[in-house]
This record gives structure tokens, sequence and C-alpha cells, in this order.
């Protein structure tokens, strides 16, 4: 359907028996054909190696890409990618060739030396082959300038890799980089020996090892897509993806366009890889995609509906905890700063980092994601209706600026929109009908060849009238090529993330999130001082004498610090869902995410245990002794501090569960509800009750402030009427240290226990779909 040939450079980059290199672009030659072999007379390549034959192979020029054959060789002629090593004869025919295919021609006896290597690319921008030559007793690799062969990307560490000479070979190590190391298309584990013409890839840098030096090159190209009867099934049956086939190349600007519930955001998904729940293939450059996802997910920028941006940080400081969390980390702050620069440039606003997110507009708000996408710089991008709620001209800047993106950043941008304006802007198009079936992929202008109209408008209204024809027809003519290749890899290793550091990074994050709220940290510190002196208030003058007042005051004491902590965290999460799912895709882990919150929760509790307990040590007072000390202060604090934290662990778990603010907040009163009624004080609980009380924070806070405040001796209001009345010990207020800390072990397990549960929780939350 469509001619790609001039669009791209489709080089040969070819090694001859003694190292030579010869690159050349297959179109520049002008032929259907191209033959290669080692006779001058007959072949239009002449590749000199005695592995090599007189007539070795030949290229063909097709509409679907290049074609390689054997032509009768002896050696025969190893296709090799990430696939594995496949031997092409003459009987093979013809095989389509991929974006970094290597062509392989060894002698029979390896020893010998002499092979030939022949490496297939496509690219729209590549830089040239430079030499490091050999040999050398040490190379290192890596993005620093200090390293031998430097090589640009984001995503390339400082020291990446090193290839060192031991007695008499050389062996390539992985340096513990962030994104891994192919040799000849399989990670690199460790260390392994190199072979003469054996293809070394780190991220978008091939470097060929060879006896007398190593030739190295960086492409700045997007990858290139090809999904094979991908389908969908959910519930009982209900089918919303139909046998989708799609190629989407290098470097393109791709829209998915289609009614509403035709299933573009489920086509979207599950071609980025982050839906699996679907059936078919996915080839990410020739790479299986669901076989490797651990690795080649940070290759994939995925921007959602919701903004994935935090409203409390400046746009700068979004970037930086960005940054922070998806670079390597010996990425330097020079680095960072560079790079979010970079960044901002590329989406237009400068001028804005400075401001507070909550103060961008919209299409802003949209850019802003995007950078945050960008500054990994990814190979893929894939963005969920980035235009919806812009305004026709904003809408049209930010078609403009991803079309730029996919040209001169060499990315290749997949988006789902509605809109109709700006369309030709892509170089491609998909049109869904109902039912997740792809009616046309191609132009614009193919487009309204293909349905027969001026109006890309109708072309939704034909699609929604007869989706199956449309696609039934769309099937019947597009020629589409096997894909068997790439399947049955091995899965590579996941890319290895330090937990402890994501959880030093969140937790300034988060930090700083809370600080730049003002009008939320009021509140939160506020509270306590007004609910204590509410409790001023209504406390009568002989608390700490009288046994009902003071059970009284403490029952409301203990409440007051379940509300502080419920209301500190019970929205925390759930606003931050966009976010968290969309980090979570990357390679956030969600313990150190969860662990995060809690510690900046336990701190601000801190703070406000002290504030409630000094204000009603104040307006109250405190009682005369603690258990353990003299003061009582350091025990009253420690038990609203666990009551608090623990309240505020519940709250979370609440928080994990439901997916608005809103709906959290209408949870709160029930929680707080089963704390007044299981408390045990307000009512003298038996059976399951005495049980569900086990469980409630309220039960063992009101304990430990009973306990402290010594309860079992003062006077109950009815021994001031008749004397001769013995107040009855009550185990649960017994004036013990061992019965103190028991009770402070407790809150503390619920804390620990509230944690796992948030953390277990929070996979689903990042992984629902809607
Ligand atoms: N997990 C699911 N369970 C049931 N139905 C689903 C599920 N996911 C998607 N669907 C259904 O599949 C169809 C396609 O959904 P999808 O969100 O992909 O549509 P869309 O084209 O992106 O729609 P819109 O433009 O309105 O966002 C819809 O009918 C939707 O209800």
């Amino acid at each position: 359907m469509e001619d790609r040939t001039g669009e791209f450079n489709r080089k040969l980059t070819v090694m001859d028996g003694e190292s030579r290199v010869l690159e050349l672009s297959l179109d520049d030659l002008h032929k259907e054909r191209i033959f290669w072999g080692r006779d001058p007379g007959h072949n239009d390549i002449v590749i000199s190696s005695p592995a090599v034959s007189r007539l070795h192979g030949k290229f063909k020029i097709a509409s679907q890409g290049i074609l390689f054959a054997d032509v009768g060789s002896t050696n025969g002629t190893y296709l090799e990618n990430a696939a594995g090593k496949h031997l092409i004869h003459k009987n093979s025919g013809y095989v389509l060739l991929r974006d970094g295919d290597m062509l392989r021609v060894q002698p029979p006896d390896e020893r010998q030396g002499n092979s030939v290597l022949l490496l297939y690319t496509e690219s729209m921008q590549e830089g040239k082959w430079q030499k490091y030559a050999l040999p050398a007793s040490r190379i290192a690799i890596g993005r620093g300038s200090e390293n031998d062969i430097v090589l640009q990307h984001m995503g390339i560490s400082r020291k990446h890799a090193v290839i060192e000479l031991k007695v008499d070979a050389y062996f390539v190590s992985d340096c513990q980089s962030a994104n891994g190391v192919l040799v000849n298309d399989n990670i690199l584990n460790g260390t392994c020996r190199l072979r003469d013409k054996d293809v070394i890839r780190i991220l978008n840098s091939i470097l060929i090892f060879t006896n007398s030096g190593i030739y190295y090159k960086s492409s700045q190209q997007g990858v290139s897509l090809r999904v094979r009867n991908m389908n969908k099934v959910v519930g009982k049956g209900k089918q919303i993806l139909h046998d989708v086939n799609v190629d989407i190349d290098s470097n393109e600007f791709v829209a998915i366009v289609g009614g509403s519930g035709a299933g573009k955001s489920t086509l979207m998904n599950a071609i980025s890889g982050f839906d699996r729940k679907r059936q078919g293939t996915v080839l990410f450059s020739g790479l299986n995609l669901d076989e490797n996802f651990s690795v080649l997910k940070s290759l994939i920028g995925y921007v959602p509906q919701q903004d994935i941006i935090y409203e409390n940080l400046t746009l700068n400081r979004m970037l930086v905890y960005t940054a922070k969390l998806k670079m390597p980390k010996d990425t330097s702050k020079v680095e960072i700063e560079k790079r979010i620069h970079d960044v901002l440039e590329m989406v237009e606003l400068s001028e804005h980092q400075n401001t507070y997110i909550r103060k961008l507009s919209g299409g802003q708000k949209k850019r802003a994601s995007i950078a945050v996408e960008l500054l990994a710089d990814p190979s893929l991008f894939f963005l969920d209706e980035p235009t919806s709620g812009l305004d026709p001209g904003t809408e049209k800047k930010l078609m403009g600026t991803l079309s730029r993106l996919a040209k001169s950043q060499g990315k290749t941008i997949v988006m789902v929109t509605h809109t109709t304006q700006s369309l030709d802007l892509c170089d491609k198009v998909i049109f869904m009908g109902q039912g997740g079936r792809v009616c046309f992929c191609g132009t614009c202008q193919e487009a309204k060849m293909f349905f027969d109209t001026d109006n890309l408008v109708d072309i939704y209204n034909e699609m929604a009238a007869q989706p199956e024809e449309w696609a039934a027809q769309y099937a019947g003519c597009v020629p589409l090529e096997p894909i068997g290749f790439g399947e049955g890899k091995e899965a590579p290793k996941k890319r290895k993330f330090s937990g402890i550091r994501q959880f030093f990074i969140l937790t300034m994050r988060y930090a700083e999130i809370m600080k730049n709220d003002l009008p939320r940290l009021a509140l939160l510190f506020l509270q306590p001082i007004l609910i204590a002196l509410l409790l001023g208030i209504v406390a009568d003058d002989r608390v700490f004498e009288i046994y009902e007042s003071t059970k009284s005051i403490l029952f409301a004491l203990s409440c007051a610090g379940i509300w502080i902590g419920l209301f500190n965290s019970i929205q925390e999460i759930c606003k931050e869902r966009a976010v968290l799912k969309r980090e979570y895709m990357g390679n956030m882990k969600l313990w150190s995410y969860t662990l995060s919150k809690f510690v900046v929760q336990m701190v601000v509790g801190v703070l406000q245990a002290a504030i409630i307990v000094a204000v009603f040590g104040a307006v109250i007072g405190l009682p005369e002794k603690g258990i353990l000390m003299k003061n009582s202060f350091p025990e009253m604090f420690v038990t609203i501090w666990l009551t608090i934290t623990s309240s505020m662990a519940l709250g979370f778990i609440i928080s994990a569960f439901v997916k608005s603010g809103d709906k959290a907040m209408a949870c709160a009163p029930f929680v707080l509800i089963i704390q007044l009624l299981f408390s045990g004080i307000l009512f003298e609980l038996k059976g399951a009750g005495k049980k569900i009380a086990y469980a409630t924070i309220s039960k063992w806070s009101v304990e430990s402030l009973g306990s402290i405040a010594d309860l079992n001796s003062l006077t109950m209001k009815m021994q001031e009427e008749l004397p001769g009345i013995e107040h009855e010990f009550q185990e649960i207020f017994e004036f013990a240290k061992k019965h103190l800390l028991s009770n402070w072990t407790i809150l503390a397990a619920m804390v620990a226990i509230c944690y796992v549960i948030t953390a277990l929780m929070l996979r689903n939350v990042a992984k629902d779909g809607r």
C-alpha cells in the first residue's frame, strides 16, 4: 500500500575478510536486484574473502522492504538477529530483512578467520562509523567523556561496558549498566569472549568488534512495530480487538482514530506492551516485545489521558525528580540540568520551568506530561488522547510539536485521538471501527481514496455503519509479511533498579509536594491545636482525679488522633493514581513508593502528636507521672503518635483501594464508627464484638492512655456518693511497664501490617486498566 523507498536510508555495512569496512546505501544503487560475491565481473558488491563464493547472494528491493536470498553459495549465509541464527541456503528462498539484521558468511573452520559480516540498517539519521584501533589492554565504553569510546544517549550509563584483553582474547563486560548490553542480539550477563565481527549494541549505538579495531556509530531513530493477529477478549467472550495487523515504521508519527468505544485505547495499550492480556505478536524492531518487555520498556514512553505530573511542584522540580528516578544513577547534576533544558525546549515550555504545575494551562500540562516522558529519551512514544480538552489552536500546536519530535528527535510516536483537523501531520492513520477492527491503515490521502471521500468526518460515519465490511475490505488488500523470526527468544533479565535509592528520591519528592501545599499544611497542623482547644472546652476540671471524666476525655483524645491520622492519608494515593500507574509501568518499586508515603506521614504525625499533646497538656493537663518516666508527656506523645500513625496506615489502605478522593472521604465515617463502637469504652463488648475490638486502633490507644493516667487509681463518681464502694481493678488500664509496651507494640504491628497490605493492593492500582 505504501512505498517507503527514499524515505529511509537503507544501508548495508560490509566488513570483508580483512575487516575493511564498506558502507553503502542500497537505494542509491538504483537497482531492483543487487548481487554480491567474490567475482568482480558479476557482482554489484564485491566482497573479498575465501569464505564468500564467486556468486554468493542477492538483495531484492521490493515494496515491502529489502529481501535477501542466497544464490547457491558454498558456505551458505547466516541470518542473525534477536531470534537467533538461521542458515540461509539456496532453497530457503527470499527472507525479509529487518533493521539491524546481520548476514554472516563463515568459513567451515572459524579459526581460519576471514568471516564476513553484512549489517543491514534502516535509519533516517545515522552517524558515521568511527574506529578505535586495537590492540589495547582495556577499552572503557560509556556516556562519560573519560571513556575511550564515548556514546551519547541519556540511557547509557556513565561507565557502561568495558572490553579487556585477557591473555590472547578480548572479553566484554557489562559494568552493571542501567540498560544493558547486547552481543549479537543476546543479552550480556556478566562477561563474554568476543570473536571477530561480533556486534555489540548499547541502546542506540552499534559497535562491531574486529581483530584490528572496534567500529562504532550511533543512530538517532525510533523503533519499528509489527503487530500481528492481535485479538483481545474480555468478560464473557466480548471481543474488543479483532485480528489486528499493522506495521509502524521508525520515526513515524501515527494516529489511531475512530468512534467512541471503537477500541483505540485498547489497541494502544496492547501494542505498547503494557497490556499483555491479549493474543498476538508485537515485534519491537524485530524483538518480541512481550518476551523482552522488562528490558524494552525503558525505551518506551507512555503518556496516559490523565496528566502524570504533581500539581504542587514547579515544572523544573517535577522534571528533576523524574530524571533522578528514570536516568542511570551515575547521571551528574549538570547532565540532568542539560537534559531538562533540552526537553523543555522540545516541548516549548522553557519559560515556564519555575511555574507551579497547578498554574499551567491544560495544553501546557499536557506538554509537561510529555516532557516527563521525554526525559529518558524513549525511542517509542505512546500518547492517549493528548489533544482532548484543548482548543483548536493549542491542539494544532501540540500536533506540530509531536510531528517535529518524530522527525527531529528520531522518535516513533503513536497517539490516540478524536481530532480530524491536524491528521495531515501524521505519517500514518489507523482507523478503528467498532469491535476493535482496523478498517484502514495508511496516510490520510490514501484513506480518502480508500473510503472514497474527501472528508475525514465521513470516514467516521462509514466505519460506524459498516465496521466489519471495511475491515474485511482493508484486510483483503494489504499484503503482510509473516514475522516468524521474532518469536521464541529467551527472555532477558530485568533491569536492576535500587529500591533504596528510589525510596530516598520518592521521599524527598513527597516531602517537597507537601511543603508546597501550604493550605493543606496549615490544615494539618491547625487541626490538632483546634481539637485540643475544643477538648479543653468540654473537659470538666477534675480530669486526672475522677475516673469517668478522665476516661471520657482520654477516649476523645484517642478518637482525635485516629481522625487526624486518617485525614492525613486517606486521599494521598488515590489522587495520584495516574502518576503512580505510569511510574509503576516504568520501574518504580511499590514498596519504595509506599514506604516513602509512610515515612513522610510518620514525620508529619510526630509534629501533630507533639502539638496536640502539648496543647492538651496546657489546657487540660497531663497525668502527674508516667509509667516509664517521671514526666508523662513522652508516653502520652508516643501513644498519640502511634495512634495517628496506625490510623494513617489504615487510611493508606483505603486510599489504595478506592479510585477517587471523594470515595475515600466517603469511607472515613464508616472507619471512625467502627473505632467508636468497638473501642470497648462506649459499650461493654461480648462475643464477636470483643474479637473485632482486637483489630481496632481505638482499643489499644485508649487502653494505653488509660494506663498512663492510672485510671484504676482514680476515684469513681459513685465512690464520692457511696465511699464504701470499691473501684474494681481493670487489667486493661494496668499501670505497668509491660502492659504499656505491649499495647504500643500492637499499634506498631498494625502499622507494619497496613504497610504490607497497602503495597500489595497497589499492585492492582498500578495494573488496572480502567
Ligand atoms: N476490561 C474491559 N472489560 C470490558 N469491556 C472493556 C474492557 N476494556 C475495554 N472494554 C470495552 O472495549 C471497548 C473499547 O474500549 P476503548 O476504551 O479501547 O475505546 P476507545 O475507542 O478508546 O473509546 P473512547 O474514545 O471513548 O475513549 C469499549 O466498548 C469498552 O467498554
